[in-house]
């Protein structure tokens, strides 16, 4: 084995004070030290979680999933509670987070309903709908979305034959699709003659934000949305009205991702609510739902912040959707909101095991041991993609304090010298191959966002609660990999 690097010769940058261990809002909340002193996660330690899923594997805190997703449901009744002289609110988990059958049961069952960005994404959430709440919901999914740039014919189709309750147009094509699809479901005896489909408008509200430019949304230069800027929204919003096959049911903005600051949501509410007044004004419609997007952070490492709590974030907007109303003279709309980040993230880690260690010198005395580790940015692309920060813990053996830390770099075993998985990183210093690493926040946009570079199976999601465990996703095997392939 290679010699360890003490921390205090390894002066490469900054690197935030070292991790507390577990803090609470970075890790699911049932994670812990046992008596053996390894991580345990769900009541089961990370041994045993190992035995009955090796690693690399995503580990889920199934009451930790739940609490998050109970959490945003209350956070959005009460704050936009009708007695407050609100219109209601609610809360869609953004699938393209993590979605599977069993995730989409827990949060609709949680009370959230479902956005969608895809056809798989929307036939998992009918699936899932029509296990809580019967079949006869998915003919009319008013708690399931449908979201995206260049949505297909196809996918517009089925959403407003379930008769989604956010369809969400992001182009004047999109509208021309939308009344072709139900000019269609009319004649085939789907709708009645004289329905409509129920149709969103995404905004390009022009408000910059997020936690790297590729996780921006709403500023001019991208590819989502109708610019307000321009006038395409209001144009967008009288096509929707004077179409006979269309009713516009509200508007939609999603500023970006990985947001602390609340401002930008109030900013957009702003923009939001003028151009509802504006298309009042222009058409006498008055859209009854204001949808404000996801984009809520979350905690990564230990630098950073604490993020707002759900019922900081509903209150911010329910104030800032109250006092716009009051000024504009205009009744208060129904609020929904999309978080995806602050409902799964937490609620997953990854654990790897190291499966090599090199002391790389970097003149001056300066030396970075990297660790390799048995995944990478197939199972994890966000730091090669955004630069995002992750940290990581040993998870296996409580670490010997007596031992010191090394300045490490946890890599990845791809073919790409980008495939890094940890960048900067105190680790015990008595690290040796065998051990396992614990990855937290890793539940968004992880295994969602994998892929099969080189030839890796992606790994499977494990649930774990109360001491008991199962597959959310089994890991895939090679011979699901060759069973793709053609002649
Ligand atoms: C339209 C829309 N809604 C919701 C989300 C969820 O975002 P987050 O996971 O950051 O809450 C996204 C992704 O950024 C999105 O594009
Ligand atoms: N996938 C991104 C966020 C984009 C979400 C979709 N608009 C991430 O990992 O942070």
């Amino acid at each position: 084995m290679m010699s360890a690097v003490p921390a205090s010769e390894a002066p490469l940058g900054t690197l935030a004070a070292p991790e507390p261990e577990v803090r609470p809002d970075l890790w699911p909340s049932t994670t812990g030290r046992g008596a053996d002193g390894a991580l345990q996660i769900g009541g089961r330690s990370v041994g045993e979680i190992l035995a009955d899923a090796p690693t690399p594997v995503f580990v889920l805190d199934e009451a930790d999933l739940r609490g998050r997703a109970a959490t945003w449901a209350a956070a959005m009744a009460e704050e936009f509670w009708p007695g407050y002289g609100m219109n209601g609110g609610e809360a869609y988990y953004a699938g393209k987070a993590f979605l599977t059958t069993r995730v989409a049961r827990t949060v609709l069952s949680e009370g959230l309903g479902i956005d969608t960005a895809s056809a798989g994404e929307l036939a998992v959430g009918v699936a899932a709908l029509a296990e809580v709440d019967g079949e006869a919901a998915t003919a009319h999914a008013t708690r399931l979305g449908l979201h995206g740039n260049g949505k297909t014919c196809a996918e517009i189709r089925t959403a407003l034959a379930h008769r989604v309750g956010h369809l969400v147009l992001d182009s004047a094509e999109e509208i021309d699709l939308a009344a072709a699809a139900v000019r269609e479901l009319r004649e085939s005896g789907h709708y009645a003659p004289d329905e409509t489909g129920s149709v969103m408008l995404r905004l390009t509200t022009g408000i910059h934000a997020g936690g790297h430019e590729f996780i921006s949304t709403a500023h001019e230069d991208q590819k989502f949305g109708i610019s307000v800027a321009t006038g395409a929204a209001l144009d967008a919003a009288r096509a929707v009205v004077t179409a006979p096959e269309l009713t516009l049911h509200g508007l939609h903005s999603h500023i970006g991702s990985q947001i602390f600051d609340l401002a930008g949501f109030r900013e957009a509410v702003g923009v939001v609510l003028r151009l509802r007044h504006q298309i009042a004004e222009a058409t006498g419609v008055l859209c009854q739902e204001v949808d404000l997007g996801g984009g809520y952070g979350i905690a990564y490492t230990g630098a950073d912040p604490v993020a707002p709590s759900p019922a900081e974030v509903a209150r911010a907007l329910a104030e800032a959707v109250r006092s716009l109303c009051a000024e504009l003279g205009d009744a208060v709309p129904h609020v929904s909101v999309e978080p995806g980040r602050s409902i799964a993230g937490p609620s997953m880690v990854t654990l790897y095991t190291v499966t090599g260690l090199k002391r790389v010198e970097l003149g001056e005395g300066a030396a970075r041991l990297y660790v390799s580790v048995d995944g990478g940015m197939s199972d994890n692309i966000r730091p090669a993609l955004y630069d995002a920060a992750y940290t990581a813990l040993v998870a296996n053996r409580r670490p010997d304090p007596e031992a010191g830390l090394v300045r490490a770099r946890v890599v990845g075993k791809h073919c790409e010298s980008g495939d890094v998985v940890v960048r900067d990183v105190d680790l015990p210093a008595d690290l040796a191959v065998g051990d396992v690493l614990a990855v937290p926040a890793t539940g968004a946009y992880g295994r969602s966002m994998a892929s099969n570079y080189n030839l890796f199976t992606r790994p499977g999601v494990a649930w774990v609660e109360a001491g008991r465990q199962g597959w959310v996703l089994r890991p895939e095997t090679i011979a699901d990999l060759l069973a793709l392939e053609g002649d």
